[in-house]
């Protein structure tokens, strides 16, 4: 791609989608805030100088219009090839119900350099930062969660009980839950969200969580694998198939349940862009906060090429005779 900071324009998407989505907060509708999300992400995607596509889109009861599926061609159709990964909403039942966690997040790289696999849904995590990097090996996906632990509290130079492992709450975590109990970490239990979760792992910034261990879904770990090159982290990643439907999928697809990816496996090369804005306040981020005609956002964004992390905090001024998917407003 050329030297542009492609992210520069990426956090652009990021903050009009969380603005959209972020009006619905607490008002107990999952979709339609994802919707809207949406519909800001797809409009500002089309105004990007490249010739874009989107892989691995959602999969989700909206109409077609309110979606981003794999293949959608965004941008301006000039410029670089570029595939992107979006999430309009990751945590949107937090977001329904006004609990913290909510972001949108998008992920760009040069054509064919993520995987995408269209029709698988959910896959195997491990993420943990550049300082325990070195503890990851493929391995670890196969172990029992003890040995990758006390790998971890060797290279962290702390006791396995001074861990905390972030990890999805979900029944299907059950057995993964009790193993890093028994080991003696501390688990923190999030119940939606795991990008946000991939980076308080990867991020040496945060050092509340020093792992995510969790079966999420592929987007959102494709994104993440992106985030986590950029700041110099380290990810493992696998198939996770969880039903007979999607496990025939993969076998049709000739796809290997057993290959072990690592996060350059995720997304190759170094020309990588990551952004991020809260919708609602979060551990990773403040979430959009709305002042009559204004509203404020906060962002993450992260180029890996040169390993820049930017924080942006920007005031958006409301235009409420635009399109009404800028205010959350939409008439479907
Ligand atoms: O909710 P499931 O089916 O267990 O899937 C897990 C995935 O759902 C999420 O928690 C939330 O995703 P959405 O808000 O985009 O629906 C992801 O962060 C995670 O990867």
């Amino acid at each position: 791609m050329d030297t542009r900071n492609l992210g520069l324009d990426l956090v652009r998407i990021t903050e009009a989608a969380a603005i959209a989505a972020g009006r619905h907060m607490g008002f107990g509708d999952a979709i339609r805030p994802d919707g809207d999300a949406t519909t800001a992400m797809r409009r500002e995607l089309n105004t990007l100088p490249v010739d874009g596509r989107i892989v691995l889109g959602e999969h989700r009861e909206l109409k077609s219009d309110r979606m981003l599926r794999h293949g959608d061609a965004v941008g301006t159709g000039h410029g670089d090839a570029v595939d992107l990964v979006v999430d309009p909403v990751d945590g949107r039942n937090l977001l329904a119900r006004g609990l913290p966690g909510a972001i949108s997040v998008i992920a760009a790289a040069p054509r064919g350099s993520m995987w995408a696999p269209e029709r698988a849904v959910y896959m195997e995590k491990l993420v943990v930062d550049r300082h325990a990097a070195s503890a990851i090996v493929p391995e670890c996906l196969d172990a029992p969660a003890a040995w990758t632990l006390s790998l971890l509290a060797r290279v962290k130079e702390k006791a396995v009980r001074d861990l905390v492992i972030f990890v999805l709450d979900r029944p299907r975590h059950a057995d993964l839950i009790d193993e890093i109990r028994a080991a003696g970490a501390r688990v923190m239990l999030q119940a939606e969200g795991d990008v946000a979760g991939a980076l308080l792992a990867a991020s040496p910034r945060h050092p509340g969580v020093d792992a995510l261990m969790d079966i999420g879904g592929i987007p959102e770990g494709v994104i993440a694998a992106c985030a986590v090159r950029a700041l110099g982290g380290a990810m493992l990643g696998r198939l996770a198939p969880q039903s007979q439907k999607e496990r025939s999928d993969l076998r049709t697809s000739g796809l290997d349940e057993s290959a072990i990816l690592t996060a350059s496996d995720l997304v190759s090369g170094t020309d990588l862009y990551f952004s991020a804005t809260g919708v609602t306040d979060g551990p990773v981020l403040r979430g959009v906060h709305y002042h009559g005609q204004r509203a404020e956002t906060h962002s993450l964004v992260l180029r890996a090429e040169t390993r820049t992390r930017r924080t942006i905090q920007a005031e958006h001024l409301l235009d409420e005779n635009a399109d009404p998917t800028w205010l959350g407003h939409d008439t479907n």
